[in-house]
């Protein structure tokens, strides 16, 4: 079996452990009004995720997502960078990290190791420390529960309290494999669009991100009610030529509009859209069932293709040529 499935199999307790993480976690000492979460990828994914539940439940502080080296923006006193590394050693993050260091910004780094741990003790930045030995993009659980259970903790997030958090992280003990599996089968040999809006954007991103780094297959990603403005056009002339290799999925969007608005979003889409049932058991449940879902179908798309999900080796062509050009340069 694959490291990625293995992991999967891990979910339900990475998300107690992560859980615990937060509640125990004692490094803010502010109310923060504005939260900035930094990081690339499976890591990156979290500060989505967390604009979607701040969208539904609200919280006492903005919450931004920096994807890349740069910030851009000065750091305010009341802002609280999160920079997420899983392995600690990508270089995008770590030159954000040093930028924030450079202007004094008040950081908890999430980690397992690498660099990113190494500079963290070195200049006394908060951090948690994750499960060794997992994959990146395999560890959202303890990431995004340790996040949510420290802004809970520190009433930063009031709409959700313990016993909601408890309960969503049972969510990850249902069997969807044979859903998954269907999800899988009706995607195979296509090239999926997800339709989504926020708060289940991130859910969407997701799927995009898992069909590429587990299954190898290219998907794409569009909001609504944006992409009624303007992306419609070149999708439905696409499906002049190819309406039997595109499968339209759509993430939460029977929830978020009301029929008539569904129903003219339909009738201007030339092919037919698929529904991925999340439930309709709260957002947040809804959220973490659609994570379970995406990594689940990803991982039944790549046995189809006979693909390892683990290995991604575009990926690693990029990172060191990355270091290569880099050298030693310090962070
Ligand atoms: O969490 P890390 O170790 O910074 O990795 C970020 C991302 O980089 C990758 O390893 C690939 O570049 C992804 O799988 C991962 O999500």
């Amino acid at each position: 079996m694959n490291k990625l499935n293995k992991i999967f199999e891990k979910w339900y307790e990475l998300a107690k452990i992560g859980l615990e993480k937060g509640l125990n976690e004692e490094c803010i000492d502010f109310s923060p009004r504005e939260i900035v979460i930094v990081g690339m990828g499976g890591s990156g994914i979290v500060g989505n995720t967390l604009e979607d539940i701040s969208h539904f439940y609200g919280m006492n502080a903005k919450v931004t997502t920096v994807k890349s080296n740069v910030i851009p923006f000065k750091p305010d006193e009341r802002s609280l960078f999160i920079v997420i590394s899983y392995s600690g050693n990508t270089i995008e993050t770590l030159s954000a990290y040093k930028q924030l260091l450079e202007e004094n910004a008040k950081t908890l780094v999430i980690t397992s190791g690498g660099l990113l741990e190494k500079f963290a003790i070195e200049n006394k930045s908060c951090m948690i420390k994750l499960t060794p030995k997992l994959l990146p993009r395999g560890d959202f659980p303890e990431i995004f529960y340790s996040i949510l259970g420290l802004l809970v903790k520190n009433n930063v997030l009031r709409a959700i309290n313990n016993e909601k958090l408890h309960s969503s992280i049972e969510v990850l003990k249902e069997d969807l494999e044979n859903y998954a599996k269907n999800i899988a089968n009706e995607a195979k040999d296509k090239i999926v669009i997800f339709i989504s809006s926020k708060p289940y954007l991130s859910v969407a991103i997701r799927f995009k991100n898992d069909f590429a780094e587990n299954s190898k297959s290219i998907s794409f990603v569009e909001e609504i009610p944006e992409f009624l403005h303007n992306s419609i056009e070149g999708i439905n002339r696409l499906l002049m030529f190819y309406k039997d290799r595109i499968k339209i999925l759509s993430i939460g969007g029977k929830m978020l509009f009301n029929n008539i608005f569904y129903e003219s979003f339909k009738e201007a889409l030339n092919l037919k859209i698929t529904e991925v049932d999340l439930g309709s058991d709260g957002v947040l449940n809804e959220i973490v069932r659609g994570f379970k879902l995406s990594g689940l179908v990803s991982l039944k798309l790549a046995s189809i293709y006979d693909i390892d999900p683990d290995e991604t080796s575009s990926i690693d062509v990029y990172k060191e040529k990355l270091s290569s050009v880099l050298g030693n340069r310090s962070f």
